[in-house]
């Protein structure tokens, strides 16, 4: 069996906070992350989800060796990332996607150029990694902008470039499609995957994007309240998680809300109707169109942002009961 290239096992850190007003002041130690325990084969795409605050930066932070868990084991590239910092560097790429690592007053290329001495990439490969990077990032027409001139979208490209131009094994990503335009949330979700089926870099992120989840997430990693919630695929989130389908229908002319067994409209706007499904389409498409002129009808299956939340709200009210694969 290959060697997993990330591993954590009981991981958890925690932070003292000075709480109180100035003269009562209180320390009092938060466990950012308690009980972190997964591995990731070398080649996959895994998605770290989970609510504001439930430790996601935290792991993160440990896996790049930035933070020192408080207990636990991790490793990275077999490497302890808190204590072999230098060494897990030259072997990983990150991107933070709210933050950059480029040197704001210059251009773009001579911030990518300062990047290789960062790593001691010789100058014949970084030529070369650099034009294959230019041409599927499209970076040519900014190579010479200034990176503070940049536009969200073309900086994320830039960050992107600069993360993996050492050609890392592993690539973790903090929200990188974070603020961008559909296009260029579609550009970058685009060249990880490829990045991913032919250079087999692996890829960690975390996101509250569920369109990455969707596009790019073979398996899903859900952390809630700093522990491990959920480690399966999207599909396995879905049944864990059950959320009903809902049956959009066009009616020709507007009419009141559609009352058939095994459905409930919860919600009409003009002549479009949606119903909640308890059991099969077919049942009720058949039943609906037999009592309704109908126009159009389209079947959507439960958001997977949805179905996410469920799963948090399942994890607040039965702490003990979360699935495990
Ligand atoms: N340096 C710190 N000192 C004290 N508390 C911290 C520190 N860093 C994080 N925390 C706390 O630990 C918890 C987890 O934070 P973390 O940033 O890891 O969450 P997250 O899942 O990344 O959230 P978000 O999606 O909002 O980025 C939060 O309650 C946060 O306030």
């Amino acid at each position: 069996m290959t060697e997993p290239i990330i591993e954590t096992a009981n991981l958890g850190r925690d932070f003292v906070r000075t709480e109180g007003p100035l003269l009562r002041r209180r320390r009092r130690t938060v466990s950012a992350v308690q009980d972190v325990g997964f591995t990731v084969a070398p080649g996959e795409i895994v998605g770290y989800l989970g609510p504001n605050g439930a430790g996601k930066s935290t792991t993160m932070k440990m896996l790049t060796g930035i933070l020192a868990p408080s207990r636990g084991r991790v490793r990275v590239c077999g490497l302890e990332p808190s204590r072999q910092r230098t060494r897990l560097a030259a072997r990983i790429g990150v991107v933070f996607g709210q933050r950059t690592t480029l040197w704001w007053d210059l251009p773009l290329r001579d911030s990518l150029a300062l990047t290789r001495h960062l790593y001691r990439v010789p100058a014949d490969l970084h030529a070369a990694r650099l034009a294959e990077l230019t041409e599927l990032l499209e970076l040519e027409p900014f190579l010479t902008t200034p990176v503070r001139q940049l536009s969200l979208g073309q900086r994320m490209r830039g960050d992107l470039t600069a993360a993996l131009l050492h050609a890392p094994e592993l690539l973790v990503l903090d929200e990188p499609t974070i603020g961008l335009d559909v296009v260029s949330k579609s550009a970058i979700r685009e060249f990880l995957l490829r990045l991913n089926t032919e250079r087999g870099t692996t890829i960690l992120l975390t996101t509250h994007d569920l369109g990455d989840v969707e596009r790019l997430c073979r398996r899903v990693l859900v952390i809630d309240h700093g522990r491990t919630a959920f480690d399966g695929d999207l599909a396995g989130l879905r049944a864990t998680a059950p959320t009903p389908r809902t049956l959009v229908v066009d009616l020709v002319q507007p009419e009141a809300p559609i009352v058939v067994p095994g459905a409930r409209t919860v919600r009409v706007e003009g002549p479009r109707q949606w119903l909640e499904l308890s059991t099969n389409p077919a049942a009720v498409v058949s039943e609906v169109a037999r009592a309704h002129r109908i126009a159009d009808l389209t079947l959507r299956e439960p958001d997977i942002e949805e179905v996410v939340a469920r799963l948090y709200r399942a994890g607040r009210e039965e702490p003990t009961a979360l699935p495990r694969p």
